[in-house]
């Protein structure tokens, strides 16, 4: 991977889904190696965001431009959870699938079956600390190791923007503090772009805060000089607002996070909070 710096700049990103405004006019700068947490109730438009960021979702208006030329799907690689591993492959050819959407498609299917050159997922596999496991198939792995295949998987790409939605989901909160500090310190010079719903994680993992509610940016501030408190605080003034000074949009959001939270429970992470 090239040592050169990127500038990842979302400027004015708007996004409507079924006649309601999910992403609100988003402008962000990120630069090279900073580790970024998109933080936020249900329903704020925290996937909307990244997908609009990975290219999956096409804006309505605004741009995502990496080093000041719209960024291609090439340049940006996923970090999926580990539940998406193919569970009768080991995680050495789990590893290079990943790297097969760069080859033909012919070599994307036989690769991973005959591996040609494994020099590079084995490096990538010693990196997140599970080379050991190369030959293990991937249902043989805890979660948690299944996680650092996914993210080996990731890393074989290349690709200078990592995006990461909720990858520690469904793990116990000492392994995904693990492989946080794991994808940290894997990543390298790359920008890594998480959605999170565990504020602990993201103020101690990650260098810089964005908090999404009702598709807007209502903060952006560096980990170290934040606290959950403060997080969750701000995200209750927000939703505070009276019905009377919500704009009609601002309501529709506020019903669709509310019964986002009936189903995922948002703040059950998030000791403390009042709902
Ligand atoms: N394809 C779609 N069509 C219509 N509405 C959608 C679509 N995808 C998402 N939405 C709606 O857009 C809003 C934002 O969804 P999004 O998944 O971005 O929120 P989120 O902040 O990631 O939520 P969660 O934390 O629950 O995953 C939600 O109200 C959701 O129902």
């Amino acid at each position: 991977m090239s040592e050169r710096r990127h500038e990842l700049q979302l400027e004015g990103l708007t996004k409507t889904l079924d006649g309601d405004i999910v992403v609100d006019d988003v402008t962000l700068r990120i630069a090279s190696d900073e580790r970024v947490a998109i933080v936020g109730p249900s329903g704020a438009g925290k996937t909307t965001l990244l997908r609009l960021v990975s290219g999956a979702v096409t804006p309505d208006s605004g741009t995502v431009l990496l080093n000041g030329t719209r960024l291609t799907s090439a340049a940006v690689s996923h970090a999926y959870p580990g539940s998406t591993l193919v569970d009768r492959r080991t995680a050495l050819s789990n590893v290079l699938i990943g790297g097969s959407s760069s080859r033909s498609w012919w070599r994307g299917l036989i690769e991973p079956l005959v591996p040609r050159n494994p020099d590079r997922a084995l490096e990538l596999l010693d990196r997140v600390g599970i080379v050991d496991k190369a030959d293990a198939r991937a249902d043989t792995l805890s979660a948690g190791e299944r996680q650092r295949v996914a993210f080996a998987r990731a890393l074989l790409q290349d690709a200078p923007v990592i995006v990461a939605d909720e990858p520690t989901a469904n793990l116990d909160p000492s392994t995904s503090t693990t492989v946080h500090e794991v994808l940290d310190d894997a990543a390298g010079d790359r920008l890594v772009i998480a959605v999170l719903h565990d504020m602990d994680l993201a103020v101690t993992h990650y260098d810089r805060i964005v908090g999404i509610a009702n598709g807007a940016v209502q903060f952006d501030r560096p980990a170290e000089r934040t606290t959950v408190a403060e997080l969750e605080g701000t995200f209750d003034r927000v939703y505070a607002k009276s019905s009377a000074t919500r704009t009609a949009a601002e309501n529709r959001s506020l019903e669709r996070t509310h019964a986002s939270e009936r189903v995922t429970g948002f703040w059950y992470d998030t000791p403390g909070h009042q709902k």
